[in-house]
């Protein structure tokens, strides 16, 4: 990841909140975390994805239609994709100063008919997860396929217009500060692979330490 590219993330994180970043995943490493999400796709590995907390957990599929499996560690591909993210990480604390700490990943795959209502990632204050990081694993896109991430300004209402409609195209990655970006999948027509990934600060304090799971 050059120079350029980081600083133009900061920059948009920093201005707008979210960054939509073309080709920013390795090509190598985007199509080894394809092959190991449909293998596990096909093996049946994937539950449906619940809401809200992780003490909170439950399925609607009226407002999520998705499965999911949550990174492991087992295999080279995740592990160069935890490489790749900690470089991110590095350059965000650096540029930003966020003390972004942990990362929680999942793959996630939206069957056809699949979508992930409005949302925000984080409840504002929970500080568990402070930065999104999502980003595309399918050969190739447009937007016929469906399933594009609309991603709002941080305050807007449901009613007003996206910011953006993003196209979810191989290799690209969004950022999204977590409790400020609501965003939304609209409907996929085609089976849409992808990963969502979390980092949470350390919430380490008096009397309390916040391990590394
Ligand atoms: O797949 C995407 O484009 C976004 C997924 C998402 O919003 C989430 O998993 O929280
Ligand atoms: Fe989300």
């Amino acid at each position: 990841m050059g120079d350029n590219r980081i600083g133009a993330i900061a920059d948009d994180l920093a201005t707008k909140g979210w960054t939509w970043q073309p080709l920013l995943l390795p090509d190598a490493l985007t199509a080894a975390l394809r092959a190991e999400l449909i293998a596990r796709d096909a093996a049946s590995d994937l539950g449906p994805a619940g809401i809200g907390r992780e003490d909170a957990f439950q399925v609607d599929r009226s407002v999520r239609r998705t499965r999911i499996t949550w990174f492991d560690g087992s295999t080279p591909a995740q592990q160069d994709f935890r490489i790749w993210a900690e470089t991110l990480r590095n350059a965000l604390n650096r540029e930003l100063l966020l003390g972004l700490f942990e990362m929680e990943v999942c793959f996630a795959v939206y069957p056809p008919g699949g979508f992930y209502d409005r949302h925000l990632d984080s409840f504002a204050g929970a500080r568990n997860r402070v930065v999104s990081l999502v980003a595309y694993l399918n050969e190739d896109w447009d937007e016929a396929r469906g399933g594009a991430l609309a991603v709002w300004a941080a305050g807007a209402g449901e009613k007003d217009a996206p910011a953006a409609r993003i196209i979810p195209q191989p290799g690209g990655v969004v950022l999204m500060l977590s409790e400020a970006i609501p965003h939304e999948v609209e409907v996929t027509q085609e089976t849409r692979y992808g990963l969502a990934g979390w980092w949470r600060v350390n919430q380490s304090g008096l009397g309390r330490i916040d391990p590394l799971s």
